[in-house]
């Protein structure tokens, strides 16, 4: 059965990229939160978005109507019971996916994928609580999902082949190029770029230079084209700590130890552009 009717769950930074591009590659989207207002913010991202490619000559005004009206709101998980795949981003916290995964199990019908785009968390761990194990892998998007190219799809120890092989084709559909990994901490992404990352964090810490010195030796010296505390803003300070959390836990190696100065900030509840303030602040 080919994928026609997608639910994704969160309607963040990461959740209504995904819905978008789902959209515009044709599927039907139920975009899912706890929260109408989240889904609201989420639409208005999508619609920006849309505008500025229509403004851009890349779509016109018809075809942007269109893909907006592909995509409804869902503000309960049982919304799920006809679609073929969930891509579930929701916070980066087990506890949270387990339940939400719990419920999909139950909802979903028996044929559907349920995907993750989760950045580090064991996709097996999460597949062990449903009934379909087989049936659950990691689609990995990058953040900002309407721009970046990669999905990093991860099978779980159980994901079967035909499994890994509807979501290849998807993330092609989706004009996305898929890259194969196992299941091991931080995947391939996270495991190399946010110890980069907390490093950045640790330097900026123990005073070796300001915060926009160190991004500017990184954007001018590396060709990266966002210093490393400007990237852990844009992804989000608390997704980054929840990363080096997988990483220090799943390894065991004192090398993954996340700063202080992060963990200090995630609980001033400065995680970054999403809430006007992190290592900058954001008008
Ligand atoms: C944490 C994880 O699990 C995994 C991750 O995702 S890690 C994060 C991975 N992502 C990155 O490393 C991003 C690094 N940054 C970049 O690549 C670039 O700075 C960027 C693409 C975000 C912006 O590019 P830029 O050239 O600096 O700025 P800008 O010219 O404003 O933007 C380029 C285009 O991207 C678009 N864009 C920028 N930010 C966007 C966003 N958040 N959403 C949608 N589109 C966006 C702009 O509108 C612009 O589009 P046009 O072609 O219409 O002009
Ligand atoms: N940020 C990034 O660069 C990347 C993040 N990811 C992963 O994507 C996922 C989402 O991250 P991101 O979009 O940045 O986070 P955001 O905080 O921007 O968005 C998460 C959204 O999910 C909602 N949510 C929380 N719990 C539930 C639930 N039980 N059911 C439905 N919705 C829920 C949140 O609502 P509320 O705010 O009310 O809690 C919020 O609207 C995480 O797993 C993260 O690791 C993957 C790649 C890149």
């Amino acid at each position: 059965m080919s994928i026609q009717n997608v639910m994704v769950i969160g309607a963040g930074q990461m959740g209504s990229g995904i819905a978008q591009v789902c959209a515009q590659a044709g599927l039907n989207v139920k975009l899912n939160d706890m929260k109408q207002e989240a889904y609201d913010k989420g639409i208005a991202t999508i619609t920006k978005n849309l505008s500025r490619n229509v403004e851009k000559g890349r779509m016109t005004e018809k075809e942007k109507i269109a893909v907006l009206s592909r995509i409804t709101s869902s503000l309960d998980l049982k919304d799920a019971h006809d679609v073929d795949i969930v891509i579930e981003a929701a916070v980066e916290n087990m506890a949270i996916k387990h339940s939400i995964f719990k419920t999909l199990d139950e909802v979903a019908p028996k044929h559907a994928i349920l995907a993750t785009n989760t950045s580090s968390l064991p996709i097996t761990e999460i597949a062990a609580v449903t009934n379909r194990p087989e049936q659950v892998i990691g689609m990995h998007f990058m953040n900002p999902v309407p721009i970046m190219k990669l999905v990093e799809i991860i099978r779980g120890l159980a994901t079967s082949d035909e499994v890994y092989k509807k979501v290849e084709e998807m993330t092609v559909q989706l004009s996305k190029t898929p890259v194969e990994v196992n299941d091991f901490p931080g995947f391939v992404a996270n495991r190399i770029l946010m110890p980069m990352i907390n490093e950045a964090i640790f330097t900026l810490q123990e005073g070796v230079a300001t915060k926009e010195a160190i991004d500017d030796i990184m954007k001018m010296g590396m060709n990266h084209p966002m210093g490393p505390l400007e990237l852990a803003d844009f992804i989000g300070l608390d997704t980054c700590l929840y990363i080096m959390e997988v990483l220090h836990e799943g390894f065991g190696d004192s090398k993954y130890r996340p700063s202080p100065l992060l963990r200090q900030y995630v609980k001033a509840g400065w995680l970054g552009k999403k809430t006007g303030r992190g290592f900058y602040s954001y008008a």
